[in-house]
C-alpha cells in the first residue's frame, strides 16, 4: 500500500520535501495514524521541512486571515507605529521595515552593521498569547472597526493555530516511538508567536545593488517548530538543500509548510534537523521590472516558556560524550533561549535585555 507521503512536493540538489495529507493523523484509524506520525516524523528528520494538506483549517479562515493582514499592513505609518515591537520580553506589536534581519550570525554588533547594510526588505506584526501579565498583545481595536475585525480574527487564529500545533506534537512523538502525549505537557501553555509578513513590491535593481538584499535573511528559526503559511501567489521561499544550494519551496494551494526549529533539533539531540531557509524575490521572467509584494504567515510555535529543554529520552546514550551518542547540547529554558535568539536579530534592542 503506498505510504501517507506518497507525494513529492519539492525535490532537487539531494532535498526532497514530502507534501502530506494530514487528515490521516486528524480522523484516520490506529494505523493511518501511525503512518502519518512515522511519514512526518521522516520529514523532519531527514529534510527539516514538510508541506502537509487536509490540516483542518478551511481556506476560508486562512485567506480572512491574509485579508485582515493585507489590510493592516496598508494602514498609515502613524498607525502602524503607535503599535510599535517593544522588547523580546514581549515579543509583540510591530515592527517596521529596518527592525528585524534574520540571519545566522549572532553577534549583536555584527548584526546591527548587517541591517544597516541591508534590512530585511519586509514589515511585521507579532502577535503572542493573550493574557500574559507585562504583556499585552498591540491590538489596533481601539482605532476602528477594522481594528476590533482584525483583533477578533487574530485572536480566533492564534488558539487555531495552536491546536494544529498539539496535533502536530502528537504526530512527531507517535513517530519517534514515543508516547503520542509526550509533547502535550510542554505545548499546552501556547507560549507561540503568530507573526504577519509583508514584503512590500521591490524594484528590481534593490535586488540587484550587490549589498545581499533579501526579503528575509538565510537564517534557522529558533523553537520547536512553524506553521508557514505562504499567500498563494507569489512564491520566494527557499530552503537549503544538503549540497549548499537554495531550492525554491513555492505556494501550493491548499497546502502550509512546517518547519522544524533549532530549539526542536536541541531538543531531538539533532535527530530531527532545523534547516537554514530565507525569502528572495519571487521567480520571474527577464522583463519584470517590479516585483510583486508577499503577503505570508507564521506560527512560530515554543515549548512552554518556563520548561527546561533537554534531550529527549531516546535520543541519546547515557555516560556517553557528543560523539558517541551522548547528549550533544546542555539543557536550557524555553523562554530564556527565544529572548536570547530575538535580542540578537531586532534592532535597538538593549543588550542588558537579554534575560527572560
Ligand atoms: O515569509 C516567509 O515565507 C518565511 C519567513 C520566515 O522564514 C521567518 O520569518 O522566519
Ligand atoms: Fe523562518
Amino acid at each position: 500500500m503506498a505510504p501517507a507521503a506518497a507525494e513529492t512536493a519539492v525535490s532537487k540538489d539531494g532535498l526532497s520535501l514530502p507534501l502530506i495529507d494530514f487528515s490521516g493523523f486528524l480522523h484516520g484509524n490506529e494505523k493511518e495514524k501511525m503512518e502519518v506520525a512515522k511519514a512526518m516524523f521522516d520529514a523532519f528528520k531527514n529534510a527539516g521541512f514538510v508541506y502537509i494538506k487536509n490540516y483542518g483549517i478551511s481556506s476560508e479562515t486562512v485567506a480572512n486571515v491574509f485579508g485582515n493582514s493585507a489590510n493592516f499592513f496598508g494602514r498609515p505609518n502613524e498607525e502602524k507605529d503607535q503599535l510599535a515591537w517593544t522588547t523580546p520580553q514581549a515579543n509583540r506589536g510591530y515592527a517596521a521595515p529596518g527592525r528585524e534581519k534574520t540571519t545566522m550570525v549572532e553577534d549583536a554588533d555584527k548584526v546591527d552593521a548587517l541591517i544597516a547594510q541591508s534590512p530585511d526588505l519586509k514589515e511585521t506584526f507579532e502577535i503572542g498569547r493573550e493574557g500574559v501579565a507585562g504583556h499585552p498583545n498591540q491590538w489596533p481595536d481601539k482605532m476602528d472597526e477594522k481594528g476590533v475585525d482584525f483583533t477578533n480574527t487574530m485572536k480566533g487564529f492564534f488558539l487555531t493555530c495552536k491546536d494544529l500545533y498539539i496535533n502536530v506534537m502528537r504526530s512527531i512523538a507517535l513517530g519517534m516511538g514515543l508516547d503520542e502525549h509526550y509533547f502535550d505537557e510542554y505545548s499546552d501553555a501556547g507560549d507561540n508567536n503568530l507573526r504577519l509578513l509583508h514584503y512590500p513590491p521591490q524594484h528590481r535593481s534593490v535586488f540587484e545593488s550587490g549589498k545581499n538584499a533579501v526579503r528575509t535573511g538565510r537564517h534557522t528559526d529558533y523553537g520547536s517548530i512553524t506553521l508557514l503559511f505562504q499567500d498563494g501567489k507569489n512564491g520566494g521561499l527557499q530552503v537549503r538543500s544538503p549540497q549548499g544550494t537554495f531550492i525554491d519551496a513555492p505556494p501550493i494551494p491548499g497546502t502550509i509548510v512546517i518547519n522544524s526549529g533549532d530549539l526542536m533539533a536541541r531538543w531531538s539531540n539533532e535527530t530531527i534537523k532545523s534547516t537554514e531557509h530565507q525569502v528572495v524575490e519571487p521567480p520571474h521572467s527577464e522583463d519584470v521590472e517590479v516585483y510583486p509584494a508577499r503577503y505570508s504567515i507564521a506560527y512560530f510555535c515554543n515549548p512552554n516558556f518556563d520548561k527546561f529543554i533537554e534531550a529527549i529520552p531516546g535520543t541519546y546514550v547515557e555516560g556517553k560524550s557528543a560523539e558517541e551518542g551522548g547528549k550533544k547540547y546542555p539543557g536550557i529554558n524555553s523562554g530564556d533561549y527565544l529572548v536570547q535568539r530575538l535580542a540578537a536579530t531586532f534592532k535597538g534592542v538593549p543588550r542588558y535585555q537579554t534575560t527572560y
